[in-house]
């Protein structure tokens, strides 16, 4: 038996996430091998995949085995047969929904970096952008997502409601984040306009007298949707509410360069779960196109949660390698010739070997029959 055993839910979803977290899976398993853990992965239905096998989005197997689980992992969910139809009554998103507030998920914590060997494939000024290094707060389990919502033929409504509790729990770890990196918190919220955001604004501005050493500033999030790619480097860690955070964290990703770079993870009460930013990416679906590292890097942030620093530390450091050469897919590389495989199978056998494998396809392939 390894040093630690720990049980891994695995929710590939639809379009490119089975692909995508196939890669990450992979790395994980580099990462069980390298330093002797056992990681044991089950693996249950979400999204249009469930709905097409079961009927449900979330079939009640799936919650179970997300529940037993001592973190989550999850591709992407979502499928255009529901996209285009606005009449479809059982859909996809549903299941990432009801999983999150079913699991208690009420965080989600968005990083965004700018990889300095990335600069220049980022449509922003290399000059405005280098440095950056984000941490979004986005509440997840409230707000219009999870609000009164109504239809009538012509009227339809989408309520947005908040609690105080709500609004706390997820400022404290905002706060205790900001404390333990640069100090600066900024909340964007309308408080201009919504009731919810004045809330908001009252209760951070309560919470902040407990975290003295911490710096308030308040953007609205129009303007902070311009701040965020004018001036990224004034943000430190950025606490939002749910469709703002959804936006915003969309928006942030071109600061890197590309969403296929961005991880996540979603905490709470329990169990956690660990999922790239990015969707279905449907159009890319078994092209082998997709970049694995957003879903490698949110395994990077499982690892953390399963208070394996090093390790974690061991995968965000070999991404960076495979970054430096150039081992990329190709929305961040036209001419690069790397499959979302390949990507992945360069970053487990890096790990494994511990040492960096020449750039070079063969390796690659090598790398990959020896993790499998
Ligand atoms: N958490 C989730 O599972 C999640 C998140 C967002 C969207 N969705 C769903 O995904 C489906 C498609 O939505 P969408 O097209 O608006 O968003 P999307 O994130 O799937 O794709 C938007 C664009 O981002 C780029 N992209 C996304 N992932 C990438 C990757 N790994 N590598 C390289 N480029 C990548 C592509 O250019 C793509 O056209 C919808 O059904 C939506 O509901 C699911
Ligand atoms: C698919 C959708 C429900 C989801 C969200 O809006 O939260 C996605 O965009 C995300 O960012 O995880
Ligand atoms: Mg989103």
């Amino acid at each position: 038996m390894g040093v630690l055993e720990k049980k891994i839910a695995v929710l590939p979803g639809d379009g490119i996430g089975p692909e995508v977290c196939n890669e990450a899976v992979k790395v994980l398993k580099a990462v069980a091998e390298k330093y002797n853990h056992t990681f044991r992965f089950s693996y249950a239905l979400m999204g249009a995949c469930a709905i097409d096998e079961t009927g449900s989005p979330l079939p009640p197997e799936t919650l179970e085995a997300c529940q037993e689980a001592d973190a989550v992992l999850l591709g992407a969910i979502g499928d255009p047969k529901y996209d285009q139809n606005p009449h479809a009554k059982v859909r996809p998103e549903q299941g990432l929904l009801g999983l999150r507030k079913a699991l208690g998920l009420y965080a989600n914590l968005r990083p965004v970096v700018a990889y300095e060997k990335l600069l220049e494939h980022s449509p922003l000024k290399p000059e405005r952008i280098a440095g950056t290094d984000i941490l979004i707060f986005r509440e997840l389990t409230g707000g219009t997502y999870f609000g009164e919502k109504g239809r009538t033929a012509d009227t339809a409504f989408d309520t947005c409601t908040y609690s105080r509790e709500e609004v706390a729990r997820v400022a404290h770890l905002a706060f205790k984040a900001a404390a333990s990196r640069h100090g600066i918190l900024t909340l964007v919220d309308k408080a201009n306009v919504l009731e919810t955001s004045r809330l908001w604004r009252e209760v951070v501005q309560e919470i902040a007298k407990q975290y003295p050493k911490v710096e308030v500033a308040y953007l609205f999030v129009d303007n902070a949707a311009m701040q965020l790619i004018l001036n990224p480097r004034q943000f430190d860690v950025i606490l939002t509410e749910n469709m703002f955070g959804d936006i915003l964290s969309d928006e942030a990703s071109v600061i890197g360069g590309s969403i296929g770079l961005l991880p996540s993870a979603s905490i709470g009460d329990g169990v956690a779960l660990f999922e790239p930013i990015h969707g279905s990416f449907p159009q890319a679906k078994g092209k082998g196109i997709a970049n694995p590292m957003a879903a490698i890097l949110s395994a990077a942030m499982l690892l953390d949660y399963l208070n394996l620093a090093e390790e974690a530390k061991c995968v965000r450091e070999v991404v960076q390698k495979a970054i430096n050469s150039n081992i990329l897919t190709q929305e961040l590389n036209k001419k690069s010739p790397y499959t979302t495989e390949q990507v992945g199978s360069f970053i487990a056998y890096t790990i494994l070997e511990g040492v960096e494998v020449a750039p070079h396809k063969n390796n690659i392939e090598i790398g990959l029959s020896t993790i499998i």
